[in-house]
């Protein structure tokens, strides 16, 4: 059992905004970053509407892949898992703001929904309406189909997100929510969607789901290099602050590798259909994500916005890898 103390930089989740908010200087935060930013922004970095592509590919790709293999596809689940997904994220990032509220280390972060509407139990009210709202969305897709392995599945990514920022358990303060990310986006999220469509499960959906996994996983990593000193003090034992900038930065070109390598590697076993090598399209965004990082690992001021290019990179490789499986269906 932990407990998450203050983070002790007043500007330091200022970094955390979106991109136009973090324009500071090469080494360290430019002064008027210390200043509050317009309210529009707040809400825009708090609400984080770039980020819900993260519950959208793991359904896009299980789905594609079961259309791929089983040439139907049964649009109505399609929709309700989506939208499911969606409210299910909106649920666990209100409720990491209320559960970083309880801990202190948000006091200073301006664009915690929590701090911007100064009332905790509201958000907290409106995160588990979605949480009800997205399981029962999921509900009733196992009800129709008279199976409980979609809610099973789905309730266990759930248990993920929660043992990730919840109490007790708190396992993103321990640096294990990469980890906890590549399964519940990774096989879980893409194993529901595929079992959602074909009451079956897939070695060429699992293998799919490793290539998200890492993609979602790298979003969560990039997240933590601005934020290095402020949570090594607050003794939160991130990857970066485990490997150090440096060494965290040498390690992206390898993650980023690895998706263009596991996809030549399931195309040349005949998982994957030859259209999926379309995710080498997606190779500027990795390209941008390892160059900026290995430039600016010790910058947090310039770092900061990786977060969203490794969003973009997730973004194209996810759409390709789902467009090379729906080419594929459609071309045979
Ligand atoms: C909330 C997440 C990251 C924010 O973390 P952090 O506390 O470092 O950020 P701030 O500094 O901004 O506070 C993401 C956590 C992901 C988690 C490990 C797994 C979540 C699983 C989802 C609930 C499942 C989605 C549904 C599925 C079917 C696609
Ligand atoms: O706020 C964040 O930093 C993140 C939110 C989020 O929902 C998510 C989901 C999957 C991977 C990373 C992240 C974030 O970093």
């Amino acid at each position: 059992m932990t407990t998450k103390p203050t983070r002790h930089t007043p500007s330091t989740n200022l970094h955390s905004l979106e991109p136009t908010l973090s324009a500071g200087s090469a080494v360290g935060p430019h002064p008027e970053q210390l200043a509050k930013p317009p309210a529009k922004k707040l809400w825009m970095a708090a609400l984080k509407p770039p980020m819900y592509s993260v519950a959208i590919m793991p359904i896009a790709l299980g789905t594609a892949i079961a259309y791929f293999e089983k040439r139907s596809l049964q649009w109505d689940i399609l929709i309700t898992f989506l939208a499911a997904a969606i409210l299910i994220l909106i649920w666990e990032n209100l409720s990491n703001d209320v559960f970083d509220s309880e801990t202190g280390i948000d006091q200073n972060k301006h664009h915690s929904l929590v701090n911007l509407t100064k009332n905790k139990s509201l958000i907290f009210a409106i995160a588990n309406v979605c949480l009800i709202l997205g399981i029962s969305g999921i509900i009733s897709i196992s009800w129709i189909q008279q199976d409980p392995t979609v809610l099973g599945l789905v309730l266990l990514c759930c248990g993920l997100g929660y043992v990730y920022q919840g109490p007790p358990f708190r396992l993103g303060y321990q640096g294990l929510g990469e980890i906890l990310c590549f399964f519940a986006f990774g096989p879980l999220g893409v194993s529901a969607a595929y079992y959602s469509q074909s009451q079956s499960g897939s070695w060429t959906s699992l293998a799919a789901s490793i290539i998200l996994g890492i993609s979602t996983s790298l979003i969560l990593f990039c997240s933590h290099f601005h934020q290095v000193a402020d949570d090594a003090a607050a003794g939160k034992r991130s990857p970066i602050v485990r490997l150090g900038t440096r060494r965290s930065a040498q390690l992206l070109p390898w993650l980023c590798g690895s998706l263009y390598g596991l996809t030549v590697l399931f195309v040349i076993t005949g998982l994957f259909p030859i259209w999926t090598l379309l995710i080498f399209a997606s190779l500027p965004p990795a390209l941008h994500l390892c160059r900026h990082v290995l430039a600016n690992h010790d910058k947090p001021a310039r770092v900061s916005n990786c977060k969203f290019i490794a969003v973009s990179l997730h973004f194209w490789s996810s759409l390709l890898l789902c467009a090379g499986f729906a080419l594929s269906a459609l071309g045979r």
